[in-house]
């Protein structure tokens, strides 16, 4: 009864953690005040995060335990406050611990694919030095191929793209590969079919439970409620609550331009070393625009964006 076992959180619900162990083992786990943390200044127990703990009597149908270990996190999906509200060195708040990869859905209509969201991703995956998949949902729309035109500059860019339809199933044994034995952090528009793709990935009862206890959860005040799911070939799908959750509150109107690869090898040919690359004289990056070495949409969301971020 007291040996020591390992496993992945899966579920935080208030003070209630789901471990899953390897060999499909479901744990409700608490902690407790000689809870070890290898994590400072952060929530001690976040969904991805691995754990050891103790299996200790139930009184319930389901396994319980004790929480004995959190290990060090790979990395952390960090719900950010603004600095000005948070003087008194607050803990940071991890929404999910030891993302792989994050995964945008997007679809190529119905609704529209969006580049400004795709560009905001970047920037976001950028900044937490995570790689980006986009997957592109609903191609059975797109009989001619159009959707290339949108995903041109992302080609371009060397990003990774994978083109799918839930509906008739292409793409999707080659989407299953990019996520084989990594933790993969699903976002992405209302309407784009995640969640269709998730259960087609995943297998629908999953998420049907994942549903309901979801709802169950709302009432609680709970302050994670990113949901994890196991793949059936190795890792796991985790579905987080979208772009509002990763907000982008860590960049500002000094930083943004770093996060825009391809302006870095003109950066250094501008006039100003602080050129915000907007209205500077001698900007090496308006330049490379109006000669086409920059693609003139992502300048214009790069703009836009900068446009939204506080003085
Ligand atoms: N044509 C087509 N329709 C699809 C495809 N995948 C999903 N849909 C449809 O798109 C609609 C939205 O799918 P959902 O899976 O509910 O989308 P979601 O992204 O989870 O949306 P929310 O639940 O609002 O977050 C549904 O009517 C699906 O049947 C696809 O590959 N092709
Ligand atoms: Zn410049």
């Amino acid at each position: 009864m007291n040996e020591t076992l390992s496993g992945v959180v899966t579920r935080v619900t208030g003070a209630s953690y789901i471990v899953e162990t390897g060999d499909g083992l479901k744990v409700r786990c608490r902690t407790v005040p000689s809870t070890v943390s290898e994590n400072e200044g952060a929530n001690l127990v976040a969904v991805g995060d691995r754990v050891e703990f103790r299996l200790k009597a139930s009184e319930t149908d389901m396994a319980e335990g004790v929480i004995v270990r959190v290990e060090e996190r790979r990395t952390s999906l960090v719900r950010r406050r603004e600095v000005r509200r948070n003087r008194s060195k607050e803990k940071e708040q991890v929404i999910v611990a030891n993302i792989d990869q994050l995964v945008l859905i997007t679809s190529f209509d119905d609704p529209p694919f969006n580049s400004r969201l795709v560009d905001r991703y970047l920037v976001f995956a950028e900044s937490e030095k995570l790689p980006l998949l986009i997957v592109v949902n609903k191609i059975d729309l797109d009989e001619e191929g159009m959707v290339e035109d949108d995903l041109e500059v992302y080609r371009e860019l060397g990003c990774n793209i994978c083109l799918v339809s839930a509906e008739d199933g292409r793409g999707i044994e080659e989407l299953r590969e990019l996520l084989r034995d990594r933790m993969s952090a699903f976002s992405g528009h209302s309407g784009v079919g995640k969640s269709t793709i998730i259960n087609l990935l995943v297998g629908r009862e999953e998420l049907r439970t994942a549903e309901t206890s979801n709802k169950t959860g709302k009432g609680v005040h709970t302050t994670t409620s990113s949901a994890m799911f196991p793949l059936p070939g190795g890792g796991y799908v985790i579905d987080t609550p979208g772009i509002r959750e990763f907000n982008l509150s860590g960049i500002t109107r000094e930083n943004l331009r770093f996060y825009y690869t391809e302006f870095l090898r003109y950066m250094p040919e501008c006039a100003f070393s602080s050129c915000s690359h907007t209205v500077e004289p001698g900007c090496a990056v308006i330049a490379a625009v109006e000669s086409e070495a920059i693609d003139a949409g992502r300048y214009e969301s790069y703009l836009a964006l900068l446009d939204s971020l506080d003085e």
